[in-house]
């Protein structure tokens, strides 16, 4: 039984964003006992209750007040808020707290390889299959023109293979799916990724809306420290400043002496950018030495 006196968080039971989700929950300390065939599952460690739904749930779940967060893509976000100012009906009060880092893809049309495809107005009057009418719709709203939309709530890539469709308007990240079914991507109609969303912030009652904050600055230090690097390396005294030249999106360095090497002082310094192994050649050929591009396990400014 859900507790009022906890804050209640919705995320992906099993598909794309489940892992991710759960992954970047421990990372911020919540411990949870998942079992496998349950809908719920409570933090021991703090008063958070986690529900475990499809994601197409997930916004109505917090536009409808059942949960006060959700981590969902926000593809599916807009799909739902559009649906629902569509209908007319309930309320699509939400917040975006945080992009997060996973769940990267983007909504696309994409038509049969053979298809001779010069620009969007090919697809006039055609049927299109897809799980994301109100997106495809508010796109050739801008274009001005009719298209038949086509509702499928999975494998739309085999819609045009089976000849219900002309194109289809589907989710993309590496294309691997589309090339399989004969297809390609032919206009890319939204970009995505998971985000942290919440409630309204002004209807959760003071406690629910610190522990928000809390758990809003854990996923912030877990995605800054995902992103950066701690950088330890010898450089020659005199190339100082072209070693930290090369080193973008680093902050200033702490310089330390080398015992025993007059010549060579030790760096020290985060990146927020990846070190490519091209820069580390670089580094090398100015005559550093011992670099060390170590991963960060927290971060908090
Ligand atoms: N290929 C992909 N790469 C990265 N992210 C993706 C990809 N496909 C989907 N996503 C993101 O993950 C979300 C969930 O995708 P998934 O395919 O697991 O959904 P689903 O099949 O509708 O799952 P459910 O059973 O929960 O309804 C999508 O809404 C999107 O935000
Ligand atoms: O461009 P790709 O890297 O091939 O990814 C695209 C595929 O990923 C998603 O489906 P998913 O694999 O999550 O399965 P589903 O169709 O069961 O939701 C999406 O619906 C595409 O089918
Ligand atoms: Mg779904």
């Amino acid at each position: 039984m859900l507790s009022k006196n906890r804050l209640r968080l919705a995320i992906q039971k099993s598909g794309r964003l489940s892992r991710d989700s759960q992954n970047l929950l421990k990372k911020c300390g919540i411990k949870i006992n998942l079992q496998k065939s349950s809908l719920m599952a409570f933090a021991e460690n703090m008063p958070i209750d986690i529900m475990l739904v499809r994601d197409d749930d997930i916004p109505g779940l917090i536009m409808d007040g059942v949960v006060e967060l959700g981590i969902v893509g926000i593809n599916v976000l807009e799909e739902e808020k559009l649906a629902r100012k569509f209908l007319g009906t309930a309320a699509q009060s939400y917040k975006i707290l945080q992009n997060l880092d996973f769940g990267l893809c983007r909504l696309s049309l994409a038509v049969p390889m053979d298809t001779e495809y010069l620009n969007v107005f090919c697809l006039k009057n055609a049927r299109i299959a897809t799980s994301y009418p109100h997106l495809l719709k508010k796109y050739f709203d801008k274009k001005v023109f009719f298209f038949k939309p086509f509702v499928l709530n999975g494998s739309v890539e085999v819609a045009s293979n089976a000849g219900l469709a002309d194109a289809i308007c589907d989710l993309v990240s590496t294309g691997a799916t589309l090339e399989a079914n004969g297809l390609k991507e032919v206009e890319v109609i939204y970009r995505s990724s998971a985000c942290l969303v919440s409630q309204n912030m002004n209807n959760i009652p003071l406690f629910k809306y610190q522990l928000i904050k809390k758990l809003l600055t854990r996923i912030q230090g877990v995605i800054k420290a995902r992103e950066s690097k701690y950088i330890m390396l010898h450089a020659p005294r005199e190339k100082l400043e072209k070693v930290i030249g090369l080193l973008k999106g680093a902050e200033r360095p702490t310089v330390l002496e080398l015992v025993g090497d007059n010549s060579k002082v030790v760096l020290h310094m985060v990146s927020s950018e990846t070190v490519f192994w091209e820069t580390m050649e670089k580094l090398k050929k100015l005559g550093a030495s011992s670099i060390l591009v170590l991963p960060i396990e927290k971060m908090m400014e």
